[in-house]
């Protein structure tokens, strides 16, 4: 199940023009990025805005250095007593000292606040993304999201806001000490550090603001690319595609090369236009100062503190430009957190531990249950009911993509009926909450996957501290112990990563013991039995069947229809709907898929067994 969604970008698929990448927040969503970064914030408020006036404190002291040592050289020219100039020295000294210890202290608290809430950041897009196990995010964009996205609002903080900030407030100390010294020239420094803080940097938002908006998807598809290249070489390999694949993901790179160098190309120009903006507004300050008749010493620390206001106002042009390349990335972030920000907190009662465990029957309904994975498609579930009070055993048969894991799926709260309930003991499965619910329903799942740990840490997952006596039960039950008792290590056998070092048959037969021994009281069993050879099969399913405590109900789904003799119902599903459901001994005779498919599999397994030795 769970058949991987649309790529956002394309997959190593054979060559094409790389598609448009998709950034999946509205563009209406993207004023209110900022906005929700600012919301997630607001905890650090108070560390936020200290960082903020440490950083212009040390902007305002290099300002002042630069502005005082020029009146010193310039005064000092004059040979002047000493003692006139002593305040100068010690200034320039304490100037000097102070923006080291100003620029540290920003950085500490500013760093120390966007970090502690970056984690808590990246925790809650992780819970979404995870609580979206079936949304249509793939695992190199899921990464993307997760590191690059994440580190977007880190940067909105350090890089923009709080600089940006700083550069504006030391504009206006600048300006009002300009001011003191003489209203025309304070004029001129505030009319070029308008040029500087306001119309450059949106200038710059302006020339990059389009390429940047590509380039984050861009690098979300380039690592859905990395990720897909390195997983599936050796399929890639095997169908001849890996050339096709490199190409296309070799073209996206091109593409994003070229689209950051056009973007580094504009940031020079627009660099190069604040050191002319510099210049020419030193130059004013000067000519007014002079037509205002400054003297000569003061002109000198006009022009050199204007170019020193300017650098600071510059600040804001980078902080424009990242502002720019951030948007799209922010945008994916707060379009993801803003949808489920809204979530109703769950009853404290739900919370509780033990909600699920304590006492309940386990009765399982699900009524009318719907889903849609996508508006518009067939419904992957059509009106399906179902009951599993305690002790009952069901499976659910049927074609392929006729529904069944999907069936399991919403059985296990991993993904949310369109329409329809199911309820646990009465209660709406969506009301449990999520640390509870697997306690109550769980099992082998589809792609279980196998950790690279060793057989007893992977086992233990099921369930921690399990004894001994317990392993090797639910190891034997999954007819695995005679091979952990045949290697070497036992059960301190490395398996490999995702289970690289053991068979396809073994890895399942891991992945079923690992649910036998978590024992949920509602286990689901989804083609436990896959990748066995028919006798192993049949043996394995009666020997875990066994295996499952008498109260507790299982839920099993199969493509094989041998062994279901002993269940208490069987449930086919085709396109989504229940086609036919009863006993075993009851469906074999009537006309339909399970008759049909009985004989086909049981000529086809007799064939296969006259075949073997
Ligand atoms: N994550 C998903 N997104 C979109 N469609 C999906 C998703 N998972 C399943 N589907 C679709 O839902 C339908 C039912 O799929 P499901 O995996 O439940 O079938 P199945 O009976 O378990 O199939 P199989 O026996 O081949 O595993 C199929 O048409 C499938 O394409």
């Amino acid at each position: 199940m769970n058949a991987a969604p649309e790529p956002p970008a394309g997959g190593p698929g054979p060559p094409a023009e790389p598609p448009e990448p998709v950034v999946d927040a509205a563009p209406a969503g993207r004023a209110t990025a900022e906005r929700t970064v600012l919301r997630l914030a607001r905890p650090y408020l108070g560390r936020l805005v200290g960082a903020g006036l440490l950083a212009a404190a040390t902007e305002f002291a290099g300002l002042a250095l630069m502005a005082t040592a020029t009146w010193l050289l310039m005064s000092a020219a004059g040979q002047p007593p000493l003692d006139r100039l002593t305040v100068a020295i010690v200034a320039v000294r304490a100037l000097a000292i102070s923006r080291g210890v100003f620029r540290y202290t920003e950085r500490l608290a500013g760093h120390d606040a966007v970090l502690c809430m970056i984690t808590d950041v990246r925790a809650r897009v992780f819970a979404t993304l995870a609580a979206r196990r079936t949304a249509a995010h793939r695992s190199g964009d899921v990464l993307s999201r997760l590191v690059s996205d994440v580190e977007a609002v880190q940067d909105l903080l350090l890089r923009v806001l709080v600089p940006g900030s700083a550069a504006a407030l030391v504009g206006v100390l600048a300006v009002a000490g300009a001011a003191l010294i003489s209203l025309p020239a304070a004029g001129a420094l505030a009319a070029g550090l308008l040029i500087a803080g306001v119309a450059l940097p949106a200038l710059a938002t302006a020339v990059t603001g389009r390429n940047a908006a590509e380039v984050a998807p861009l690098r979300g598809a380039l690592a859905t690319d990395a990720v897909d290249l390195t997983h599936g070489a050796a399929d890639l390999a095997a169908f001849g595609a890996t050339d096709a694949a490199l190409r296309a993901a070799e073209q996206r790179a091109g593409r994003l090369a070229r689209l950051e160098r056009r973007l580094a190309a504009t940031g020079f120009a627009v660099d190069a236009a604040g050191v002319l903006v510099a210049g020419l507004t030193a130059a004013g300050v000067v000519l007014a100062a002079l037509a205002a008749d400054v003297p000569g010493v003061l002109v000198g620390v006009l022009a050199v503190g204007t170019l020193a206001a300017v650098e600071v106002a510059l600040a804001l042009v980078s902080a424009a430009r990242q502002w720019t390349q951030l948007r799209p990335g922010l945008a994916r972030v707060a379009a993801l957190l803003d949808a489920d920000l809204p979530t109703p907190p769950r009853a404290a009662a739900d919370l509780t531990v033990g909600a699920v465990d304590g006492g309940g029957a386990h009765e399982l309904r699900f009524a009318e249950v719907t889903v849609r994975y996508r508006a518009g498609a067939a419904p992957a579930l059509d009106r399906v009911s179902l009951d599993l009070p305690a002790g009952r055993r069901i499976a659910v048969v049927g074609p392929s993509g006729a529904g069944k894991s999907t069936l399991a799926a919403v059985l296990t709260g991993a993904v949310q009926p369109t329409s329809g309930r199911v309820t646990l003991d009465g209660r709406d499965l969506s009301a449990y909450a999520e640390e509870e619910l697997p306690r109550a329903v769980g099992g082998l799942l589809a792609e279980a996957y196998v950790f690279h740990a060793t057989v007893r840490e992977n086992l233990l997952l099921g369930r921690a501290g399990a004894s001994e006596e317990e392993l090797i039960a639910a190891t034997a039950a999954a007819g695995l112990l005679e091979w952990v008792h045949a290697q070497p290590a036992g059960w301190d056998t490395l398996v490999g990563e995702e289970g690289g070092q053991l068979s396809g048959g073994q890895r399942q037969r891991l992945a079923l013991a690992r649910a036998l021994l978590a024992a949920p009281p509602v286990l689901v069993l989804d083609e436990p039995t896959e990748g066995l050879d028919p006798t192993a099969a049949d043996a394995v399913l009666a020997s875990a069947l066994a295996a499952t405590p008498a109260g507790h109900s299982v839920l099993l789904i199969s493509h094989r229809l041998s062994g279901l003799a002993g269940l208490d119902e069987i449930v086919v599903l085709d396109g989504g709907r229940v086609v036919q459901r009863g006993r075993h001994a009851e469906l074999v005779t009537a006309p339909g898929w399970y008759r049909d498919q009985w004989l086909l599999q049981a000529a086809a397994e007799r064939g296969y067994l006259a075949l073997t030795p």
